[in-house]
């Protein structure tokens, strides 16, 4: 497959197994530089794989992925991280560091500690206030907790974000609500986010573009009008009945 030049991250043929499961079952993608892309799929098929393996935490058996162009085994892995943010699913926060240790850890560990301009500058990003800074985790609500996860992820000025299941334990309007304030982030910081999620209608209403994974591969690849134009094949059209359903049962409701 050529390169288009204009690709933040390119993958070709990865392939990962686990023992007798092929998780990531030789994926081809490209990825334009400043596109917001969702990965939904059952669980299993192999969305966390996919996302670990671009940022080193896991090593494919074989394939290829360059972000920006360059092979990401060509330099050493944390100066890789620093320019990719990774919103973890379980959020973790280390519980024993304060909220501005834990999101100054990256930059800290690099050896360029950030200072408390630019702690307060990220929490106001996540829409935390200042006071928070000096809070440990669990003095802080889940919804609390994950936006320090979107700031220590936003600490290193990443090109790149990799969101798992980043809203996934939270309440509906909260989880709505930091889903719009990290799309208005993706386009203000001009970053390329890959989020994986669960949620067919977060992945239609944040993303540009939606691919949906069975079985270690990619079986759809469609904006979210086309996906629901019904495009993508009888796998994303499962998916996307989901939300129309319900859709259709609280308009029932109303009449
Ligand atoms: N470290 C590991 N050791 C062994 N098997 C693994 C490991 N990581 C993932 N797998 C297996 O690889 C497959 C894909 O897992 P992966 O976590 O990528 O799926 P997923 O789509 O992210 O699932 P979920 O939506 O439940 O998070 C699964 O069968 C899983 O059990």
């Amino acid at each position: 497959m050529p390169i288009p030049s204009e690709s933040e991250l390119h993958l070709a043929n990865l392939t990962k197994s686990f023992g007798a499961v092929r998780a990531i079952d030789g994926i081809d993608l490209a990825v334009p530089r400043g596109s917001f892309v969702a990965l939904v799929g059952a669980s299993g098929s192999g969305k966390s794989t996919l996302l670990k393996t671009i940022n080193r935490l896991v090593a494919p058996d074989d394939g290829a992925i360059l972000f920006r162009g360059t092979d990401v085994r060509s330099g050493p892995a944390p100066a890789l991280r620093r320019r990719i943010g990774y919103v973890f699913q379980s959020i973790g926060l280390f519980p024993h560091m304060s909220v501005a240790e834990n999101i100054g850890i990256g930059p800290r560990l690099a050896g360029q500690p950030i200072g408390t301009g630019r702690i307060a500058e990220l929490l106001e990003l996540v829409e935390l206030e200042g006071g928070h800074a000096a809070r440990m985790p669990h003095e802080l609500s889940g919804g609390q907790r994950q936006r320090v996860g979107v700031a220590r992820a936003l600490a290193s000025d990443p090109q790149l974000l990799l969101m798992d299941e980043p809203f996934g334990a939270l309440d509906p309007v909260t989880r709505d609500a930091l889903g719009r304030r990290v799309r208005e982030l993706h386009g203000r910081l001009g970053l390329t986010t890959l989020m994986v999620t669960h949620d067919m209608t977060e992945a239609l209403l944040l993303a540009e573009r939606v691919l949906v994974m069975a079985r270690g591969r990619i079986v759809a690849d469609e904006s979210p009008r086309a996906l629901l134009a019904g495009a993508g094949g009888e796998e994303a059209q499962a998916l996307v009945a989901v939300p129309r359903d319900q859709a259709d049962a609280i308009a029932e409701l109303e009449k």
